[in-house]
């Protein structure tokens, strides 16, 4: 009873005290609510997104509210986009959290372009590897939009916000053998992402942008001429990857034809190296060979040539992006995908290293580099929509940009695995060879 009478002689005090608080304490509150409010609304909607948290990312997919409104979003896509150098261009990398792309992000940047990333992050290989490419394109200001190319209102935002004047688009569904697993995931990304790219190219940029984009050796698909052209037949495709990067190249015709982009097209050869991809031979070989797992090694048939590619190391593919869109020429189209004031440039180069190198060599190098043998199974490959042999002739993008690859294979895996164990904090000691 006593203590339920002091309870509520303590409280009608406390009431009376709230009660008969003078006008500028009443002021003073209300201005620490309000500080305290837009403390924690401007924490929420400011965090910076070049960082690998699910927050951040909410805040950047296209679908939240706040993609194209936040003006903290259009600062950095502005701040990224900026050129440093007066003479630099402003580029727009999709697939800027890949492997080609974040090398290529890195290098347009450092030389003083203003570049904006674009990727939507799929979980085709483990994510958390395109995080960790993101956040160390983060550390030089390099910001990437969480969005898919298929998106064309974030593509027609973004031009808004930036008038870019190239397109270095390298966003796709790599892979040859994926294909038979996940058909629909390359007419997704290679075939509709494609045309949403161009469609907003053409009709809603000013002034339009030229285009540089990945194409694949594999359109040579059954070729048997070598090495391979440009001017070979690339009407055999052997897998729907390929087919898929062959349509890409028509569709780039059309959209040249009618509407003036100007359109180059990189047909790249095996590109492997550092920050490469896990899905790729070199890489899980490595992975089997360390953690003394089998490996499945590719066996032509009798009398056939040995399987092999000519692996091109990612410093030489990127030379080669860099001085494609050096030299690509301005779009000719009107805005709004009027009539062309003329021709425009149309351009297909290979980019390889013109010298294969047996599948069976791969895995004896890796097995040098790693200081151990590899559990290897030797099968004739299966349908699978492999090609057995790629043999770049790129006398064209010498003649056109001085395109010239340096790096030998051993050289390039040397700093493959030393990549490797590293990210990986492997234990292992790499053999000097
Ligand atoms: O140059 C290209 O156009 C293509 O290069 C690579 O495709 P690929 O050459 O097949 O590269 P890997 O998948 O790394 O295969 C390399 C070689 O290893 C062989 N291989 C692959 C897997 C395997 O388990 N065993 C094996 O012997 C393949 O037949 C191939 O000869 C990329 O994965 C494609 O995205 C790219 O477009």
């Amino acid at each position: 009873m006593k203590m339920d009478k002091f309870n509520k002689t303590t409280s009608l005090r406390r009431v009376r005290q709230v009660q008969f608080l003078p006008c500028y304490q009443v002021t003073i509150l209300t201005c620490l609510i309000l500080i305290v409010f837009l403390f924690v609304f401007t924490l929420n909607h400011h965090s910076f997104p070049n960082t690998s948290t699910g927050r951040a990312r909410s805040l950047l997919s296209s679908s939240s509210p706040e993609f194209n409104g936040g003006g903290q979003w259009e600062k950095l896509v502005r701040q990224s986009s900026t050129p440093r150098k007066v003479t630099g261009k402003t580029v727009l990398v999709t697939g800027a959290a890949g492997f080609v792309g974040s090398h290529c992000v890195l290098a347009l940047k450092k030389r003083g372009d203003g570049v904006l990333g674009l990727d939507n992050f799929n979980s085709y290989y483990d994510p958390s590897l395109k995080r960790s490419r993101q956040a160390h394109l983060s550390k030089h200001g390099i910001f990437i939009v969480d969005a898919d190319i298929n998106d064309a209102d974030l593509l027609k935002k973004l031009f808004e916000i930036t008038p870019f004047t190239h397109i270095l688009h390298l966003a796709a569904q790599a892979g040859v053998r994926y294909a038979i697993e996940n058909p629909n995931s390359y007419i997704h990304s290679n075939i509709a992402g494609f045309v949403n790219l161009l469609e907003v190219a053409a009709k809603n940029t000013n002034p339009q942008p030229a285009i540089v984009w990945a194409s694949s050796s594999s359109v040579y698909g059954l070729n048997t001429e070598t090495p391979f052209s440009e001017s070979d037949r690339t009407d055999r495709p052997a897998s729907l990857y390929a087919a898929t990067k062959k349509a890409g190249e028509e569709i780039a015709h059309t959209y040249n034809h009618i509407y003036g982009l100007s359109l180059t097209g990189l047909r790249f050869f095996t590109v492997y190296g550092p920050w490469g991809r896990p899905d790729m031979a070199y890489f899980f070989f490595t992975k089997a060979i360390l953690d003394h797992g089998d490996i499945t090694v590719f066996q032509a048939g009798d009398g056939d040539k040995e399987i092999a590619r000519d692996f091109t190391y990612i410093d030489d593919v990127v030379h080669g992006c860099v001085g494609a869109i050096d030299t690509a020429e301005k779009s000719t189209g009107v805005p709004g995908g009027g009539q062309k004031h003329g021709p425009a440039q149309l351009r297909v180069y290979n980019l390889g290293n013109t010298s294969p190198v047996p599948v069976s060599r791969l895995v004896s190098i890796l097995e040098c580099l790693l200081g151990r043998s590899a559990n290897k199974n030797t099968v004739r490959m299966p349908a699978n929509g492999d090609v057995p042999y790629t043999h770049a002739n790129v006398s064209l993008a010498n003649q056109d940009f001085g395109y010239r690859p340096t790096t030998d294979l051993t050289t390039g895996l040397r700093k493959f695995v030393k990549w490797y164990v590293k990210y990986y904090s492997i234990q292992t000691k790499l053999v000097r060879y």
